[in-house]
């Protein structure tokens, strides 16, 4: 197994990022690549973008799974790289073409290689919308072929090269994304008074959200709540109609969840009565918490600090968001930061991972499915 070719994948695959549940490109590359690995322990199955690949054991008394997201991002890459999106407007932008090349390394040793505990390796459409986690797991597929433990890595840019990052209990806050479209009058833009301006409207509406975070969530129970888009009118000239807020909501607990909608819609409630417009609120897609079952991490932990050259950071939990907290919801298994040691972080144009970290990430979770 070279080391080199799943860098070369990893390039492949970063120049043609696909949105969630468009991944055709990237399934057919995937299913090329899997159907051309030894087929003796392999059982390949299709769901929707997604694929499932089940490797035999010898001596079975579990089935392990490993879980790959392989969706891109709808973001302009904004690297100099030889190999960067050929998609306009699309980039893997959260590191899923290093998921991607990681699991095919892994999965690869393993044809190779027969394991004893029996392996199944789920490359898994939309992580980052609208979330092919869920509906995965109510798959025909996953009904009948439950794993009894699953694991998954998430490339961390802020760590180096070399470490591992997790934690036992919670790691991931709980997410909903949320979509709000404000409807007034338009009008010309010399005669405001015949108008109601969704632009003014809109803009209230933010920053009266500022004050949720600030003001209706306990300081020791974190919140966020992200504006990332703002759209609304025209043209200069002409008073806005419509209005379009769109952002996600993220919190370390369901309750604060709860809240946080509440008091938004009571925002847009007063707004619409404020500007006399109307308004509505669609949360999009929910993902729960990612929480570590702790007695399996805390063996993983183990393993890694027994590890030569790998470093285990126990870190804090962090306000991202996976619909990989579905599967740990229903699944015993963990999750864990890989470092890639990348100047830019995620979501970022010019996220740039260090390569090293997919060879060392193949051999790290390879030695960790031997031991088990
Ligand atoms: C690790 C990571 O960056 N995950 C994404 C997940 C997106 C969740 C959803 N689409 C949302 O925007 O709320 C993240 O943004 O944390």
């Amino acid at each position: 197994m070279m080391s080199n070719s799943f860098i070369n994948i990893r390039r492949k695959l970063h120049e043609i990022p696909e949105l969630g549940f468009e991944e055709t490109k990237t399934q057919q590359y995937l299913l090329t690549y899997i159907e051309s690995l030894p087929q003796q322990y392999l059982t390949i199955d299709t769901w929707k973008t997604g694929i499932f690949v089940k490797v035999a054991g010898s001596a079975p008394s579990k089935v392990v799974a490993y879980r790959a997201d392989i969706d891109g991002l709808p973001m302009v890459e904004e690297t100099n790289l030889s190999f960067k999106s050929t998609h306009e407007g699309k980039m893997h932008g959260c590191g899923h073409d290093f998921h991607m090349s990681i699991a095919l390394g892994v999965l690869t040793y393993f044809a190779e290689n027969q394991p004893k505990e029996s392996l199944l390796f789920i490359f898994q459409p939309a992580e980052e919308g609208p979330g092919g986690a869920k509906p995965m797991l109510e798959s025909d597929y996953l009904k009948n072929n439950r794993p009894d433990r699953i694991i998954a890595l998430h490339i961390a840019p802020e760590y180096p090269v070399g470490t591992v990052a997790t934690k036992e209990g919670l790691l991931f806050a709980n997410t909903s994304e949320l979509f709000i479209d404000f409807k007034g009058k338009g009008g010309h833009a010399a005669y405001p008074h015949t108008a109601n301006d969704m632009v003014v409207a809109s803009s209230h509406f933010v920053t009266q959200l500022q004050s949720i975070v600030a003001r209706n969530i306990n300081p020791l129970d974190s919140a966020v709540v992200t504006i990332g888009k703002i759209s609304g009118g025209t043209k200069q000239n002409i008073i806005a109609e419509n209005a379009r807020v769109e952002g996600t909501l993220r919190t370390l607990s369901m309750s604060s969840m709860h809240n946080v909608k509440k008091r938004i819609a009571s925002l847009v409630k007063g707004i619409e009565e404020g500007f006399d417009c109307c308004a509505t609120i669609d949360f999009g897609a929910n993902y729960c918490q990612v929480y570590n079952n702790e007695a399996i991490t805390r063996q993983f932990m183990n393993f890694v600090e027994s590890r030569k050259c790998t470093e285990l950071i126990e870190c804090k939990e962090a306000m991202t968001g996976e619909d990989f907290g579905y599967f740990l919801a229903e699944i015993p298994g963990f999750m864990f930061w890989l470092g890639v040691n990348s100047e830019h972080g995620l979501h970022s144009g010019k996220l740039n991972p260090d390569e090293e970290a997919i060879p060392f990430a193949i051999g790290l979770v390879v030695d960790y499915f031997k031991s088990l």
